[in-house]
């Protein structure tokens, strides 16, 4: 027998043991790892150990099914796939198992840690406790998202407990605003890569590229080309922030599995000059690709993924610039498993405020007259969903109900006798009217009892206008969701100021309290993340094959009824971050809810109580028990 028969032989019964011994362990931690067979023995002839996982279920719930924990086969676990056990040096230096100070003496012993830690040990939450003391010092925000993508490269469960346990706190530093300025000077501060970078060079080999991630489970892929990054415009290949913050948001915010997430970008060059001309950019040095060449990349990315991981992941849009981002949604959108979340994760998040906010206002849906400052993915994915909801509640036609929805672009308001040619998706909004090509006459013409900014320009929000808004009503609803912060329609405290403390408002970036004439007033965040975690999550428990619009409305509808009396007394139109992992859940049950009815659901039977199925396959950050 030949060494490399033996080594297989000997790997492939060990595997059989070790799976039958620690069952959730293999088929999740199979990694490939190039000469894995030689690794592989070499590690045990060392005496490496075995962690066992096996009160994972216990922490974190009734995951192992639904997350295809024991799925791989005797063939995958043969090369190129195989599996690593981590101990010693190697397990402190990988940041799924690695618990830093937190290893006991009896884990210390059994997993060759002695004299590679110092003496102390310190608790989880010990170690969070001073991680947040530390983090506090930095006055310099980006240097808090460094240390946070440290910690996740680190230590993957401290960094998710942190994040759960100080959510408000950490959610603008993984986040808008400061994920932006990330994005922006990603070249410079890129340690370590945190997702797969797909690039023209990649083409035709994209199927092996999937298969250089080490994990294999995929079950949601966020994906970016770069090209509309927040409002900060083209950002090429530094975009890779946005699906590593939005991947983080899924396990932080919805319970989703770390391992089976996948951050993707697709990078087909940058239009823009300042990256072209920066010597630290990490993309690719060339203009855009368009046309076929970049339907061609992404055809062969899509299929691939499909190849790889199956039916039924989940593959997020986010960030593409709309002239991609419509057609990549239609054209996907029967054949995979899509959501664009700038389009239908917006429009669901802000349906919610907007139904929440009916308690503040009063009236119905239908008796409100909406104007948009942004005639993009953002502002026509809200103003379709938001006329679906109507034309649902008053059996009127979608095409009535749209009729008291406006929209302003770059070219003033959208009318039908515009004469420039209008994009389809602006189509269903140009209505009669004489042109205008102001916002603050727009308002003064239209007279709407609520304006949402979706333009990607800060500032937009001029006094003039929102004075407008408040001289037309006696709560006038605002809504500036451009982001990050310096992109933001108007501030908090400019909308409260302009309105003497009675406008509703809500922004896509975080803003601090507001103390306006003797009374504090909390600005609510109106941003997608409150869906995408949940809505993922529900997509994934149910086994849903399709995105239906009326997922996207039972993911609003279940926002919307987390509004408690406590926080409508507070003016607010949102829950807190704060509950966010109850919020999920409830967003979970709903879709999951739904697609059962729609029978878009295929994993039976279907639980009874979807919330607490929810709940229950939620990933937990508390450290595992290594024995
Ligand atoms: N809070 C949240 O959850 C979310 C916030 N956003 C934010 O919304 C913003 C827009 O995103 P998205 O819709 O995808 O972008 P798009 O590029 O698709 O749309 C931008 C729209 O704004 C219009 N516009 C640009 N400048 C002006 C101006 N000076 N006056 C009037 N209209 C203008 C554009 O006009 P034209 O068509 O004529 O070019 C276009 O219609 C971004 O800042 C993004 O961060 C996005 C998704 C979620
Ligand atoms: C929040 C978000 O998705 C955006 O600003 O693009
Ligand atoms: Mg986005």
């Amino acid at each position: 027998m030949n060494l490399k028969t033996k080594m297989e032989r000997t790997s492939k019964s060990f595997c059989h043991w070790q799976r039958k011994a620690f069952g959730c362990l293999i088929g999740r931690r199979e990694r490939k790892i190039s000469g894995v067979m030689e690794s592989t023995l070499k590690e045990m002839r060392n005496g490496e150990s075995v962690l066992d996982m096996t009160d994972e279920r216990g922490v974190g719930g009734g995951v192992g099914d639904i997350y295809g924990e024991d799925r791989a086969t005797e063939d995958q676990l043969l090369t190129p796939w195989s599996f690593t056990i981590a101990s010693g040096h190697s397990l402190l230096r990988d940041p799924r198992y690695n618990k830093g100070l937190a290893f006991t003496e009896a884990e210390r012993d059994a997993h060759y840690l002695r004299g590679l830690l110092p003496p102390v040990i310190l608790s989880q939450e010990h170690q969070e406790k001073r991680l947040m003391h530390t983090l506090r010092q930095y006055q310099v925000p980006l240097h808090r998202y460094m240390a946070m993508m440290d910690l996740q490269e680190r230590n993957e469960r401290l960094f998710y407990k942190l994040l759960i346990d100080h959510v408000e706190e950490l959610l603008p530093v993984v986040y808008t605003p400061v994920v932006g300025e990330a994005c922006q000077k990603y070249g410079s501060i890129f340690r370590r890569p945190q997702g797969l970078y797909i690039s023209l060079k990649e083409k035709g080999k994209i199927f092996e590229v999937l298969k250089n991630w080490p994990e294999r489970s995929i079950q949601v892929i966020v994906v970016t080309d770069g090209e509309r990054i927040l409002g900060l415009g083209d950002l090429g290949c530094q975009g890779m922030g946005i699906p590593v913050g939005k991947l983080s948001l899924y396990t932080a915010l919805g319970g989703v599995r770390p391992s089976v997430c996948l951050p993707v970008t697709i990078d087909v060059g940058t239009n823009n000059k300042h990256l072209l001309e920066d010597e630290f950019y990490i993309g690719l040095r060339q203009r855009r690709a368009t046309g076929q060449e970049y339907a061609e990349l992404l055809d062969e990315f899509m299929s691939a993924v499909k190849q790889n991981y199956g039916e039924k992941v989940l593959v997020q849009f986010e960030d593409f610039a709309n002239h991609n981002a419509f057609e990549l949604l239609k054209k996907y959108g029967t054949t995979h498993l899509v959501f664009n979340d700038d389009i239908q994760g917006t429009a669901s998040v802000v349906l919610a405020g907007l139904v929440a906010a009916l308690r503040l206002v009063g009236g119905a849906l239908a008796d409100h007259t909406f104007l948009f400052l942004g005639a993009g993915e953002a502002g026509t994915g809200i103003a379709e969903l938001i006329a679906l909801e109507v034309s649902k509640k008053t059996k009127a036609p979608v095409e009535e109900a749209r009729k008291k929805i406006w929209l302003v672009d770059s070219k003033g308001l959208i009318v039908s006798s515009r004469k420039e040619s209008i994009q389809h998706f602006k189509q269903p909004w140009a209505h009669e009217h004489e042109p205008i090509k102001e916002l603050v006459d727009a308002v003064k013409a239209i007279k709407p009892s609520v304006l949402i900014g979706t333009s990607g320009v800060g500032k937009t929000f001029t006094k003039e206008v929102v004075e407008a808004m408040a001289a037309l009503n006696e709560k006038p609803l605002i809504l500036a969701l451009s982001n990050p912060t310096s992109q933001s329609e108007c501030t908090a405290e400019e909308a409260y100021t302009w309105t003497e403390g009675r406008a509703i408002f809500a922004s896509g970036s975080p803003f601090d309290p507001v103390k306006y004439d003797g009374k504090v007033f909390i600005p609510g965040q109106a941003n997608n993340a409150y869906i995408f975690p949940g809505f993922g999550l529900g997509i994934i428990m149910s086994g849903t094959i399709r995105v239906h619009d009326d997922l996207l409305l039972a993911a609003s509808e279940a926002l919307a009824g987390q509004v408690t009396e406590e926080n409508y007394e507070k003016g607010l139109i949102y829950p807190p971050f704060s509950n966010i992992r109850k919020i999920s859940a409830h967003i979970a049950a709903n879709v999951a809810a739904k697609a059962y009815e729609l029978g878009l659901a295929t994993r039976l039977p279907r639980p009874q109580d979807l919330v607490k199925y929810a709940e229950s396959c939620m990933y937990t950050p508390v450290y595992r028990q290594y024995r």
